[in-house]
């Protein structure tokens, strides 16, 4: 399976977003973390500027909702153009009605689990979602240090994503570097969210193709 690099905007220039968005065009996707300040205890960016980026940047567009009420509000991100929208685990009410309303809208469905929650009550949603996001920090801010424990979950979501045949990706998120991606590519993550690592490098296509390369080596 290929790894996948995906960069997340959260360390970029928020007075810059379209060049820092070039920036990033070797990468699979762009990361756009939207935080509400009440689901975690930041608030980033909406809708507005979600439809404005996905207007202007060189890569698909990978929405990371941390937002109350995801029920009400993800579909829009998929209206606005985004190729993937990710939602929380904790925050949505009815998630399997959610995932078939993304991609109806034609965006895939990613479900997001925080560091303390399980993955085993969700794993009969594989038919329905096309990605599982194992944070490995706690979700609101960037440059935190990547948690080990999360680890076997990981291991856990790929050995039940293995035995079902389904074709549902693994992301990781938070605290990924080159110091850590061969450790959640080891337990079988093939999606790896990258934010002040890659936008804190001296060379950033650089930095892609070097997480790029560690996490092909390390995949299954
Ligand atoms: O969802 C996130 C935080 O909630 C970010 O995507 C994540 O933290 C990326 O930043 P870094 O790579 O610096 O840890
Ligand atoms: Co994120």
């Amino acid at each position: 399976m290929p790894a996948l690099i995906n960069p997340s905007i959260l360390s970029a220039d928020f007075a810059n977003l379209e060049r820092d968005l070039r920036a990033i065009a070797s990468a699979d996707y762009a990361h756009v973390d939207v935080m509400d300040n009440h689901f975690v205890p930041n608030l980033t960016l909406g809708l507005p500027v979600f439809e404005r980026l996905a207007q202007v940047s060189p890569v698909p567009l990978d929405a990371h909702l941390m937002i109350d009420d995801p029920d009400r509000w993800a579909p829009a991100y998929a209206e606005a153009g985004a190729a993937s929208v990710t939602f929380h685990a904790e925050a949505a009410t009815a998630p399997v009605r959610l995932a078939r309303e993304l991609r109806r809208l034609g965006a895939r469905a990613g479900l997001a689990l925080r560091p303390a929650t399980p993955v085993e009550p969700f794993l009969d949603l594989l038919g329905e979602i096309d990605m599982i996001l194992v944070m490995t920090v706690e979700p609101g801010f960037g440059g935190q240090s990547f948690i080990d424990g999360t680890l076997p979950k990981i291991r856990r979501a790929r050995q039940a994503v293995g035995e079902s045949g389904l074709d549902v990706w693994i992301q990781v998120d938070g605290g990924v570097s080159r110091d850590t991606i061969d450790r959640a590519a080891d337990a079988g993550a093939n999606v790896f969210v990258a934010g002040s690592a890659v936008y804190g490098a001296q060379d950033v296509p650089a930095e892609i193709a070097a997480l790029r390369d560690l996490a092909t080596r390390h995949s299954h």
